[in-house]
């Protein structure tokens, strides 16, 4: 395995605003200017401690010494016809990840990595091709939204909600998740509706509790893909050590802790899991849950001999689950000219790294 090259410094975006005022106080310094160094983030999003004008000049130093500044380096980018553009950034260590933006009407949404890779190995997935080369620092998740909300219009144009669904798995970079997410809705952060944002999971039982417990308003989604323990095992390896009962259990544990609704993302994969019967078994499952199942037509991955459902069977699959009182809709494809199972891009770019 290659050595893993740390940054110089740790990076100022990895840092929680109290974080900050602790290491202000430790400097001698009054509370207000952890603020102060927020707004400069967040809100004036500079990139460097010098521009940070209304600091003394002795605490900039400071800053300069001890902290850094992700630096995300546009290695290519790809834009579709629906005006969604799909990035793929360096990182110091010269690994690669891949930030989408996406334009609604209702607003813009970026969809962030959180890992270098995915050691989940969901057979239908192109981010877990090649294993995990490490996780991301919470800075290196909240570069990913700055950087979008810096190439979107400054004007008009704002990031109004996230999804975490890039590369990795997020509940296995949990607190580091969990201060990017921090970082986002505060007011003095990015300041997003909680309601705006959702992390997706394949299931890590253990931190779908957790995170239940942590008193958010944020949208939690769980990668289902099977209506049962055999079938789930064979399309993600994290079944067997998180069996499908148990992901159900935790799921009703959150819902029973927040109130709040889940959703279900079932990939269809021809053949394989889009049967009625399938359908059937799933909505027996979920029929008294306050939940929301997403059907998304699997992407294509060249490295799996997967196809997709067709279209008929898509909506036939829907009707059983609606019919059993499921709520069930058909995910809107953004950017699928461009391609994109989700870790392609990064995919290829190994490859032609790697030779
Ligand atoms: C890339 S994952 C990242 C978040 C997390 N690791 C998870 O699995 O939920 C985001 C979503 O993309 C889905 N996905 C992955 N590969 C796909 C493919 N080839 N076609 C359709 N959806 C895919 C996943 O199942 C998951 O629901
Ligand atoms: S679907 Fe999610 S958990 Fe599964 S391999 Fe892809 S990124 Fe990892």
């Amino acid at each position: 395995m290659k050595k893993e090259i740390k940054p110089e410094k740790p990076f100022i975006y990895d840092y929680t605003l109290e974080q900050l005022q602790d290491w202000i106080k430790e400097q001698g310094e009054p509370a207000f200017r952890a603020g102060q160094i927020f707004d400069w983030l967040y809100v004036k999003r500079v990139s460097s401690f010098d521009e940070m004008t209304n600091l003394p000049k002795p605490l900039r130093e400071k800053l300069e010494a001890g902290f850094g500044f992700v630096t995300l380096t546009e290695i290519t980018h790809f834009r579709s016809k629906d005006g969604t553009v799909k990035f793929l950034f360096g990182l110091h260590d010269n690994h690669a990840i891949e930030t989408v933006i996406m334009r609604h009407n209702y607003g813009n949404s970026v969809c962030v990595t959180t890992q270098v890779g995915c050691r989940i190995g969901c057979t239908f997935c192109a981010s877990t091709l090649g294993g995990l080369k490490r996780s991301l620092t919470a800075g290196e998740i909240v570069a990913q939204v700055v950087k979008a909300q810096q190439l979107l219009d400054p004007e008009n144009e704002r990031v109004s909600s996230i999804v975490i669904m890039g590369i990795g798995e997020p509940f296995e970079n949990y607190e580091a998740t969990m201060t990017f997410l921090r970082n986002m809705i505060h007011p003095k952060g990015l300041n997003i509706g909680q309601r705006h944002i959702t992390v997706s999971t394949s299931g890590i039982v253990p931190n779908i509790r957790r995170f239940a417990e942590e008193d958010t308003q944020i949208n939690l989604a769980i990668s289902i893909h099977a209506p049962n323990d055999a079938l789930r095992s064979k399309l993600m390896p994290v079944n067997r050590r998180f069996p499908f009962e148990d992901v159900i259990d935790a799921c009703k544990y959150y819902i029973e802790k927040t109130g709040r609704r889940i959703t279900f993302e079932y990939a269809l994969i021809g053949g394989v899991n889009d049967r009625a019967e399938h359908a059937e078994e799933l909505a027996d499952v979920l029929k008294d849950m306050l939940c929301h199942v997403n059907l998304i037509p699997v992407n294509y991955v060249p490295e799996r001999d997967y196809v997709r459902t067709p279209r008929d069977d898509i909506f036939e699959f829907q009707r059983i689950m609606q019919k059993k009182n499921v709520n069930c809709t058909i995910r809107r494809e953004q950017g699928h000219d461009i391609a994109a199972a989700c870790g392609q891009l990064r995919a290829k770019h190994m490859e032609a790294t790697t030779g």
